[in-house]
């Protein structure tokens, strides 16, 4: 018997990740960054958004999640690479995206605080693990496209 390829466990069987979409704000030099509610994942920082639900797809998902949680009307600039995260009880695949403000200002409903900082102070902050990869992707972007800082 050929033994397991490790690669195909990975994906192979009906694992699925969890599809969850988040915007990344960009506004005056600033980054939209959002805490969560306390109890739900420990007070950690996340760029707004959620899942994907059934035939959306993940810029509808974002575009959606962002009216919802922030009131805000936005449109997408740019999709950023996915991230895979396996968390011990989630498999995840994050769909970053930036965005831009084209109505209203955020107002807060489901996070406990929300701030906007600039590239630099972002990285002081306690993020969600699977975060961390789109922090790296997003100052590699930010040094080759510095205008899409103004949103
Ligand atoms: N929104 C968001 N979720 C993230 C990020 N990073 C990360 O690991 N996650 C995880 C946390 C959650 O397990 C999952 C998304 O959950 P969520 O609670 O935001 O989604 P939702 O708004 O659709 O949730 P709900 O309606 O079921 O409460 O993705 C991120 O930057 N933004």
């Amino acid at each position: 018997m050929e033994p397991p390829d490790p690669s195909s466990q990975e994906t192979s069987g009906d694992e699925h990740p969890l599809k969850v979409s988040c915007g990344i704000i960009l506004k005056n030099g600033k980054i939209l960054c959002a805490k969560r509610l306390p109890g739900s994942w420990d007070d950690l920082w996340e760029f707004p958004g959620g899942k994907v639900e059934t035939g959306e797809s993940p810029s509808q998902a974002v575009i959606r999640e962002l009216y919802e949680e922030l009131n805000i009307r936005v449109e997408i600039l740019l999709p950023m690479p996915t991230v895979l995260y396996r968390y011990p009880h989630l498999y995840l695949q994050l769909f970053p995206f930036i965005c831009r403000i084209v109505e209203n200002t955020p107002q807060i409903a489901v996070h406990e605080e929300i701030r906007w900082l600039n590239p630099d102070e972002i990285q002081d902050l306690p993020w969600l693990a699977p975060n961390w990869s789109i922090l790296s992707d997003l100052k590699k972007l930010l040094e080759d496209k510095p205008d899409l800082l103004n949103g």
